[in-house]
């Protein structure tokens, strides 16, 4: 495939995944007694059976064919994040900024699919957007780093359908740890704060080094 044909083609796949978010919305907001059930079920079934013989193994899309991961890795892991992957359907919209000091930030807003209690973002995501953010701060002081441990504290609710402003920062380094905190603000005011650890493997796993 040329350059340029491979570049409308990553546009197609990054519109695919902007309609499969869509989707999801969608889904969480239809009615039970929707009546173009039957038919929205019979289309999706179609789109599974185009992409059927087009999907990678998962050994493939992990790193690796053997017990220890190790190996190459086909596509970007980064694109397939939960949180921030572009090409994955179930990340919101999320641009992350990782800044040489230690820090990294991000925007975004989260709708229905994402909902806890009425209103407000599931806790568990909440967790998870600090988690990944607080990554990606520890990230920029070594390659390969794991969460150890995650506090997280929310002071007020997180709400649906508001900008919400996502941050973190290296706090200390001891040794191989790495202390993070984070926080999530709404209209200005903090609703989550974060801290925790995260280390680097004893090992890098093999085929991962770079
Ligand atoms: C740019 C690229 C970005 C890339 C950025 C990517 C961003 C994505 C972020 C996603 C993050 C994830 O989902 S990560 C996935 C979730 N996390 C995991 O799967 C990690 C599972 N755990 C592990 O694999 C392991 O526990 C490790 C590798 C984290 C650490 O193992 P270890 O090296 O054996 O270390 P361990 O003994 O457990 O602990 C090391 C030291 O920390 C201390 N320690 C442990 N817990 C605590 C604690 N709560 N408070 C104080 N200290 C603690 C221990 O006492 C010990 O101290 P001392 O005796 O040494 O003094």
């Amino acid at each position: 495939m040329s350059h340029a044909d491979q570049s409308v083609n990553r546009q197609s796949l990054l519109a695919a995944a902007d309609h499969a978010r869509a989707l999801l919305d969608a889904m969480v907001r239809l009615d039970e007694d929707t009546p173009v059930a039957p038919e929205l079920a019979q289309r999706l079934e179609s789109v599974l059976e185009l992409l059927a013989d087009h999907v990678q193994p998962v050994e493939a899309m992990v790193g690796g064919r053997t017990a220890d991961r190790s190996g190459p890795r086909k596509g970007s892991y980064r694109d397939r994040s939960p949180i921030s992957g572009v090409l994955n359907p179930i990340a919101p919209p999320v641009t992350l900024r990782v800044m040489d000091d230690h820090t990294a930030n991000t925007t975004t807003t989260l709708g229905l699919a994402y909902q806890g209690p009425p209103g407000r973002v599931h806790g568990g995501f909440v967790a998870s957007l600090l988690d990944h953010i607080m990554g990606y701060a520890a990230g920029t002081v070594g390659t390969w780093i794991f969460t150890r441990s995650l506090t997280v504290d929310y002071d007020h609710a997180v709400p649906l359908f508001e900008e919400l402003a996502i941050s973190a920062r290296v706090d200390h380094i001891d040794g191989r740890k790495i202390w993070v905190v984070g926080e999530i603000r709404a209209e200005g005011s903090v609703v989550a704060r974060a801290r925790g650890l995260w280390l680097p493997p004893r090992a890098v796993p093999k085929g991962n080094e770079g």
